[in-house]
Formats: structure tokens, sequence, C-alpha cells
């Protein structure tokens, strides 16, 4: 019954154990760069060693080599030595590949590095759009802040398998490591052996078509990317509130063939209460900590079927076979990026994905009407699919209704008052233009900084930023300050009176001053 009936091609990628750098090279570190701890290496207090209460590691900087007191003993150099989780990849129901924990992993455990590729911003866009054309449907960039992201496509490590869940288990953390930015996934939690492993990707949607979540979570927000601007904004302007979100109503990415589906599958519930989509997966490969073995050789083990202890059906797959550090089992079909969703993590897996009713997805719809519209326009890392067409949607009614400046105008008997509104609406509309104009440059700056509370905007682009808005709310304000001064101070024409200035403007004005 959970059994996928297709044959089970594992993943081609090729294995780093840290990030790739090709457009730009590796930072180096000057001397007073070197943040240094004041650990000393106590053989008595196993805490002394660059543990819990190292300078360095408080701030998530990795103390370098050569430069900490503690020496082979200094317990925060996790991210140079590979120091990682036992993990295993299995096949999950409907969403391909995914990691499970292979040992019990502690809360606050560092579990991997995300690796990958270190590309610009630009370069993250080209190649989303090239993956897109390829027709390979998932995809592995994440950004890394608001310059560059890490892709990994081609190269990367097994944190790319790791799923999305709304109710995660694990999340993303930043770490400054010998000068460098890297993304670690560590542990929220307590991590049974078995359980899957996921974290919020915290994806941003752009228009495209809407992938449905199959995290299983009771708070699943129902796609990927339901929470963020674009999402929320898009499916707010569309009226039938309730079907909006249907998958009835909705196209959704689900299958290899892009044809929309919706299958039912089982979802377990686990001990701790989460529910995970645990129905089909099996397990094909099991990984030994590559910082454990001191090596960097990548070595997919095939391993015997999962027993139902752990909720995972039993399968039988091919052996995989290890060609060098590139990752090719036989039969092997690569890996595709589907750049549905924005880089940060918008991911999807080449196999057929099997869509499961979820319940009810609860996504929130607080639209701001006034911000900037995170549309396809403004898409850089993401947009894919054209936008699907919604057959019978009206458009929904703004909230925030746009004030028709020239019929109030019509109405007023003082051209100086109709002057003043016209002049005023002129500078909204200049003011407008300004902050949509800019909110092309200052995007990945703003966007970065929504997913990521980690993260900070550069001073200067957020200082325009907020200045630009400053100026369109002003603008706004003091339109319909002038509209309501003068509304209130000079009698209104009824529209019947209304008539010179629907031939001759100007001359309306001129017969009422
Ligand atoms: C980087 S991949 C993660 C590994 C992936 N499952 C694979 O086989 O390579 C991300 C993709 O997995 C799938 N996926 C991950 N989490 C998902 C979720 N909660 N619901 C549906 N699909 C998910 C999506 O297709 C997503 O694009």
């Amino acid at each position: 019954m959970l059994m996928e009936e297709e044959c089970v091609e594992a993943p081609s990628y090729i294995h780093i154990d840290s990030n790739a750098f090709s457009y730009r090279k590796h930072k180096s570190q000057t001397e007073e760069d070197i943040a240094v701890c004041e650990c000393q290496y106590d053989i008595l207090d196993p805490e002394s060693p660059c543990g819990d209460r190292c300078l360095n590691l408080l701030t998530n900087t990795e103390c370098t080599p050569g430069y900490c007191r503690c020496g082979v003993y200094c317990k925060n150099q996790r991210f140079q030595k590979c120091q990682y989780a036992r993990t295993r990849l299995v096949r999950t129901g409907g969403r391909g590949w995914g990691l499970v924990a292979d040992e019990n992993i502690m809360a606050g455990q560092f579990v991997i590095e995300y690796c990958g590729e270190v590309i610009s911003w630009k370069e993250a866009k080209r190649r989303a759009q090239a993956y897109e054309t390829q027709c390979l449907k998932d995809a592995y960039i994440i950004y890394l802040n608001a310059d560059e992201s890490i892709d990994a496509t081609r190269k990367g490590n097994l944190a790319r398998f790791i799923n999305h869940s709304c109710q995660p288990n694990c999340e993303t953390r930043k770490w400054n490591v010998l000068g460098e930015v890297r993304v670690g996934i560590f542990a929220k939690q307590n991590i049974p052996f078995g359980t899957e492993l996921s974290y919020d990707y915290n994806f941003e949607w752009y228009g495209g078509v809407m992938v449905r979540c199959l995290c299983g979570a009771a708070s699943c927000s129902g796609f990927l990317g339901a929470k963020s601007r674009g999402f929320q904004e898009a499916t707010y302007l569309w009226e039938d509130d309730d079907d909006r979100f249907s998958v009835e109503n909705i196209p959704l990415y689900d299958s290899a063939d892009d044809e929309p589906t919706s299958i039912n599958k089982e979802i377990l519930v686990s001990s701790d209460g989460m529910v995970t989509q645990y129905s089909n997966i099996s397990r094909v490969q099991s990984t030994e900590n590559p910082g454990n073995t001191g090596t960097n050789e990548f070595a997919p083990i095939i391993v015997d079927e999962l027993t139902s202890s752990n909720g995972l059906a039993p399968m039988n797959v091919e052996p995989l076979t290890v060609s060098s550090n590139e990752f090719t089992p036989s039969n092997a079909m690569p890996m595709v990026a589907r750049l549905v969703e924005n880089g940060s993590t918008g991911y999807s897996a080449q196999d057929t994905h099997d869509a499961s009713q979820n319940s009810a997805p609860k996504a929130a719809n607080h639209a701001n009407q006034t911000g900037p519209q995170n549309n396809s326009n403004h898409s850089a890392l993401v947009p894919v699919k054209p936008a699907p067409k919604r057959r019978g949607r009206k458009p929904k009614r703004v909230v925030h209704k746009q004030l028709d400046i020239p019929d109030i105008c019509d109405r007023l008997t003082s051209s100086v008052a109709c002057e003043e509104i016209l002049y005023c609406e002129e500078v909204k509309n200049q003011a407008v233009s300004e902050i949509d104009a800019l909110y092309d440059e200052i995007r990945p700056a703003v966007e970065e900084h929504e997913r990521d509370s980690q993260d900070s905007v550069s001073t200067s682009l957020a200082e325009k930023w907020i200045e630009a808005s400053c100026r369109k709310y002003k603008a706004e304000f003091d339109l319909y300050a002038a509209v309501l001064k003068n509304v209130a101070s000079t009698p209104l024409r009824s529209k019947d009176d209304v008539g010179p200035r629907e031939q001759n403007g100007l001359k309306y004005l001129e017969n009422g001053s």
C-alpha cells in the first residue's frame, strides 16, 4: 500500500564538505579580523575548551585554528570539522527524498551545514531562470545574505535533502567561520532516532504555480510560501474566500508531469504528537559523519529495510554506486531544481510527488495594499511557471479604495481647493512611483531581512527605503488632508451642476474661482 512502485533513483550531485566558491575567492581573514576567545583548556573542566561560555560560540563565530588557546581541544570548530549529527537519506511519501536522524539528536545540536556553491544574487537569479528553462523542478538555492546565495543544485551535501515543515524540528542559523558566513541546520528540540528532519524554508512566493505543502503539521499553512507577502497579496486579490486555497481550484505542482493531483496519502502521528508524512519512506542510504571519519569521502551505504517501529515502510532499493566524489547511483536520474519558490528554500524533488489532502490550509490574509506589490515584476530568484489562470475568479474589491480625485475636484466650487488637491495627488503619485522603482533595488535586502532576523539590511539601503516610505506616506497624508480640508471648507456643487469640466476642465476651474 505504501510502497512506491517506481524504481528508486537516488539523486545525483557532487558532494562537497564546505561551500564552493567559483564567482569570487574565499575571503581570507586578517589578524585583526580574528576573534580570539578567552577559553583555556582545563583537563578537570569539560566545558573549558570552548563550551557554552566561549565568547566566540556565544556570538556564532567559530574559533580560528592557531588562534584558540584550547588548540586541538577546541569544541567550537564544528563547521570546519564537519561535526554533524548522524543522518540518513530516505525516500518520503510525496516529498521526494528526505533526511532522518540516524541517532538521537539533542535540542540545540548542530545537525549539518547547508553546503553548496556560493553565488551572487545576480547569478542566483540567472541560474534560477536557467534551471526553469531546463525544466528542472527542484531548487536548492538558499539565501545567504542580501548579496549572495548558496546553490546546492549541482554541488552540495546531505543538507539539500532536508524537507520543509511548517512545524519543524530544526532551524537554520548563520555562523561566521573563518571570515565567511555559513549556514547550519540546528535541532530546535530533541529529535529521536528515525525522525525526519525538517526546517521552515521561509519561502517567498513570487507568483506562478502554488506548491502544496505536504508537511502534515497541524499548523501547516497549506502551500509553500503561503506565509510570504507575495502569496498573501496574490491570494488576497481573489474573491470567494473559502475556496481560495481549495485544492480543486488551484493548479498545483505536485507531479513530475506538472499535472495537478490530489491523491490521499497516509499521515502518521509520531509520539510527540507531530503529524508527519512518513507513509512511504524507505531507507536507502546511511551516512557516517564525515567529520568523525576524518575523510572527505561521501559514502552512501545501502542499509536494510526499515522496521515499522519508526513508522517507515520497508522498501527494496537499488544499490548505490559511488564514483570518486560524484554520487551516482545506478539508474540515476539527476536531481532537478524547481524554482517555484524563492531561493531561500524553494525545493522539490524530481520524483513523482503524490499530493495528499492536507487539512484545510490556514494562510493568513493580511495584505498590505499600500506596500509594494510583490508580483512577478519584482521576482528575481524564482518566478517559474506562468501564473496559473484562475478561471471564473473575479478580482476582489480592494479594501483601500482610492479616492477619485478628479471627481472630488469636479464637485468643488473653489479652483484653489482643486489645485491644491490635484497638486497633492501628483506629489503622491510621484512618491508611489519612486518607491516602486526603489523596491526593485532594495527587494533582496528587505526580503532577506524579513526572512531572517539574524540578518541586517545594510544601513544605506534601509535608510533609502525608510526615507522613500516616509515620503510616500507623507504625500498620501497631505493628499487626504487637502481633500478633507477643502471639502469641509468649500460648498460642494451638486453632481447636476457639474458640466463644464467634463468638456473642459480648465474652463471649470476658471469659472469656479
Ligand atoms: C531540497 S528539496 C528537499 C529534498 C527533496 N525532497 C528531494 O528529493 O531532493 C525540496 C523539495 O522537496 C519537496 N518538499 C520539501 N518539503 C515539502 C513539503 N513540506 N511539502 C511538499 N513538498 C516538499 C518539494 O518538492 C521541495 O521543492
